[in-house]
């Protein structure tokens, strides 16, 4: 058993969260640069805990600029072990409705213009994403909505486009129809992929703000509608949290579906061949296996 470090990586509209023991913001220094913002470290209900705005306080950045990698890396740095991402999302089904949340299991990676993966040449790994969320930590995420009284959907694919612009009807048509999408956002690739490369356990909680632009009955996406809605649905978001540390205790037992053992037969360069200098950036993501 290790103890459990519970991460929160909160996106549009969710700037802290409220509760915490011993709250307290950290600044984290990582090879990969700044993250987004300081962590609010502290405890709820006997759990560590850590939160971190995605977008940083007063959402200074783009979908496109967070720093995804220095943000993994910071929150394996100090210790965390499980990631739940809180997204703002549009949907593409009409039952998956503004208000309710969705757990995610798939994503499609749309994304061409961010920094993807810890490794490289002089040091190269391979993980497998073709389960891309952990379904210990998904199945918390799911306990703690229902008994929030959230109306919530188990499993959904979540279309990660790269903005900031929102999709062209044609686009959202064709994810919708050909692609079968089930909804979409800017920001959980590549967290997903890079949570996986420092074997963190990741659960995605979309919050459905809109129903992107397919729908006949509902207009354009519109920025101020989405954060009505966001507001609208804060406290739900916080009471989920709220429940997370009861569900999964100060300590966890190792991951039954290996998300902390990704790395385990992932590295392929040989140890002699490895470039000293990328195997130091990695000593927080790949310490357990490089180190
Ligand atoms: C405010 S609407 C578009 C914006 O909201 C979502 O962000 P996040 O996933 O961090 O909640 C979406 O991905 C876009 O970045
Ligand atoms: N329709 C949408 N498209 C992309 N990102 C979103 N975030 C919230 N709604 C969205």
């Amino acid at each position: 058993m290790t103890p459990t470090r519970i991460a929160v990586i909160g996106g549009s509209g969710i700037y802290e969260i409220d509760g915490l023991e011993d709250a307290k913001w950290v600044q984290v220094a990582t090879p990969w640069g700044k993250p987004s913002d300081q962590i609010l470290t502290g405890t709820l209900d006997g759990v560590e805990m850590a939160f971190l705005p995605r977008h940083g306080r007063g959402h200074v950045h783009t979908p496109t600029s967070v720093p995804y990698r220095a943000n993994i890396d910071a929150l394996k740095r100090i210790g965390c072990t499980d990631v739940i991402s809180v997204s703002a999302c549009g949907s593409f089904r009409e039952e998956m409705a503004p208000g309710d949340f969705v757990i995610i299991d798939q994503f499609i990676d749309r994304t061409v213009n961010r920094d993807k993966t810890f490794f490289g040449p002089g040091c190269v790994a391979h993980v497998s994403v073709a389960h891309p969320t952990c379904p210990r930590l998904s199945d918390a995420c799911e306990t703690a909505a229902r008994d929030a009284g959230i109306n919530v959907h188990r499993g959904g694919t979540y279309l990660a486009m790269e903005g900031p612009q929102f999709s062209t009807l044609a686009e959202s048509r064709m994810y919708r129809e050909s692609w079968c999408a089930d909804v979409i956002g800017m920001t959980n690739m590549p967290e997903a992929k890079l949570a996986r490369e420092a074997e963190l356990c990741y659960a995605s909680v979309a919050m459905i703000t809109d129903y992107d632009s397919w729908h006949p009955d509902h207009g354009e996406v519109d920025v101020t509608q989405i954060i009505a809605t966001l507001t609208g649905n804060a406290d739900k978001g916080r009471n989920l949290v709220a429940r997370l540390p009861a569900l999964l205790g100060a300590e966890r037992a190792p991951c039954p579906h290996f998300c902390d053992r990704a790395l385990e037969y992932a590295i392929m360069t040989s140890p002699e061949a490895r470039d000293p200098d990328v195997v130091a950036k990695l000593d927080a993501v790949a310490g357990r296996m490089l180190g």
